[in-house]
């Protein structure tokens, strides 16, 4: 009868999860023993790089990524990264290694007490199978769970003395299991939608991350040029849904009631498509909705529907709402918008680029299908403004904004997609979250691009300081870095790019090599 083990690693196998992402203890070594030669194993330094590199890996595959981390300091390392992965909707299927089931209740060391406890409430599923037998079954409900609308990331704990016991005469049922999910809104759901929509007399469109999830960005813009109206990204971007050089693109509305409403001001409709309504984050108080305006929601999680504070919402998948919907869209007689004008130049310090001119020179060497993470948070703006994205997938962003993230999602994201170039636009303070990720990069040979923007300081802090008039806070400067060291260090050929030439250099190097490259830039703060 097959074991434990072996049935795992069969259900992995067809499901095709062949890829481990961990850092292993004495606890994983059972499950990592006779390691297949068709699997990979990913190892990050420290689990919050495991779980950011495989969070861009199934943010940039859509499929579900396997990570194996160990008992409960593994899994704790790992809690930062998953408030992104949770906010994502990333399908991550985290496993960690406990201590054998006879030596859990003395909570003897390696013990990881209470498992399911540890990583709720950033998880959809936790789970100790109660059985050798069980765990098969349990990594299989994982997987599908993971997969399944509203997506995001589960958690089975896995006793070491489980993998080589019998699974069990039907343990092999669950191996080639497929769970199809429709989500397609009713024919009077739609017809209701699209009544609204064509009677509207100023319609405007909100995109979120889902949009692009569910890789219905050409969906969107269908809607947008049969409506002539303006389109906004969803507040707190994670990703890019529409293409920021079309004219309908109106920007990324800001994180803050009254600011949201200001900018909607005067619709009488608002659509907000696969975004939560709304993910605010600096405190400004105000009105939900400009004065007249009605809002619906359409989205794939109930969730999200039933927590926003105002508007109606129709719950189901956003690419086959948008493909439903569109034949009954009449085509608009109002006048497409005007696509927005393109910022000017500015002045570079000495010594040091600004943002806008490394976000202007990145967007005229990088290849039209790069893909941006970005974690610098104060230049978020400006680079929405300067650096144009067209494809699906084409820019990540740490949806809670718990930094140490760009590194290591940078190097999932180009595990997932070898064929695009992935360039990681990174801030002094994030890349310190996840600075072992560079090992990772070198070991890999992962030919990502790793530009870390030097501003000495945590600038978006220093943003909210002003915001919030708190002009005393310690720690908020982090000077005297040196990113080509350390990057040099963990194996990784660096560049310093303090002009505008040595950056133009480091960029066409960097794309042109089959290993990373980290190019860093001393900037201007913002
Ligand atoms: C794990 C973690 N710790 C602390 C913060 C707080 N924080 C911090 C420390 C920021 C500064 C980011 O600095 P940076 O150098 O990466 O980018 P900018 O200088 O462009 O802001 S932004 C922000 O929200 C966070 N979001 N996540
Ligand atoms: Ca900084």
């Amino acid at each position: 009868m097959p074991s434990v083990h072996a049935v795992t690693y069969s259900l992995l196998r067809h499901q095709g999860i062949t890829t481990v992402f961990g850092n292993p203890g004495s606890n994983e070594l059972p499950f990592l023993k006779g390691f297949p030669e068709d699997f990979r194993y990913v190892l990050g330094l420290h689990e919050g790089v495991v779980a950011g590199m495989a969070d861009g890996y199934a943010l940039a595959s859509g499929r579900p990524a396997f990570i194996n981390l160990h008992a409960a300091a593994g899994t704790g390392n790992a809690m930062g990264a998953l408030t992104n992965a949770w906010y994502s909707h990333s399908p991550l299927v985290i496993t960690a290694g406990q201590q054998a089931r006879s030596m859990i209740g003395v909570e003897s060391m390696l013990a990881n007490v209470d498992a399911p406890q540890l990583p709720k409430p950033l998880v959809k599923w936790s789970y100790e199978p109660a059985c050798p037998e069980d765990v098969p079954r349990a990594l299989s409900q994982a997987i599908h769970s993971a997969s399944l609308p509203p997506r995001g990331p589960v958690y089975v704990s896995i006793p070491h003395d489980d993998w080589d016991r019998e699974a069990g005469d039907d343990a092999a049922l669950v191996i080639e299991r497929e769970i199809a999910h429709a989500g397609v809104p009713s024919f009077e759901q739609l017809e209701r939608l699209a009544q609204r929509l064509n009677a509207a007399e100023n319609p405007v469109l909100v995109l979120g991350p889902e949009v692009d999830a569910r890789q219905a960005n050409g969906l969107a813009v269908e809607l947008a040029e049969r409506l002539c109206l303006p389109v906004w990204v969803a507040p707190s971007a994670s990703r890019c849904p529409f293409p920021n050089r079309h004219p309908c693109f109106r920007g990324v509305l800001p994180a803050a009631i009254a600011g949201i409403t200001a900018h909607l001001e005067g619709h009488d409709l608002i659509v907000v498509v696969g975004a939560p309504v709304f993910r605010y984050h600096k405190y400004a108080p105000g009105r939900y909705l400009p004065e007249g305006a009605g809002l619906v929601h359409v989205t794939g999680d109930a969730n999200e529907a039933a927590r926003a504070p105002m508007g109606d919402a129709l719950v189901g998948d956003v690419h086959a709402t948008l493909e439903a919907l569109l034949p009954r869209i009449e085509q608009s007689a109002r006048a497409m918008p005007e696509p927005l004008p393109r910022p000017a130049a500015v002045e570079d310090g000495e010594g040091y680029l600004a943002p806008a001119n490394v976000f202007d020179t990145l967007d005229a060497l990088a290849p039209e299908d790069a893909i941006y993470v970005k974690e610098s948070t104060s230049t978020v703006e400006i680079f929405w403004e300067r650096v144009g994205m067209r494809e699906p997938g084409s820019y990540f962003f740490p949806a809670a904004g718990g930094l140490g993230f760009g590194l290591p999602a940078a190097l999932g994201v180009q595990l997932a997609q070898p064929r695009r170039q992935v360039i990681g636009v990174i801030g002094d303070g994030s890349a310190s979250y996840a600075i072992t990720a560079l090992w990772s990069a070198a070991q890999y040979r992962i030919p990502a691009v790793l530009i870390i923007l030097k501003n000495g300081t945590y600038g978006a802090l220093r943003g909210f300081a002003r915001h919030m008039k708190v002009d005393d806070a310690p720690g908020l400067d982090v000077p005297d870095i040196d990113f080509c060291a350390l990057a040099r260090g963990y194996g990784v050929e660096a560049r310093l790019a303090d002009t505008h030439e040595a950056l133009v250099q480091a960029l066409q190097e960097g794309f042109a090599m089959d290993r990373p490259l980290l190019i860093e830039v001393p900037t201007l703060p913002t």
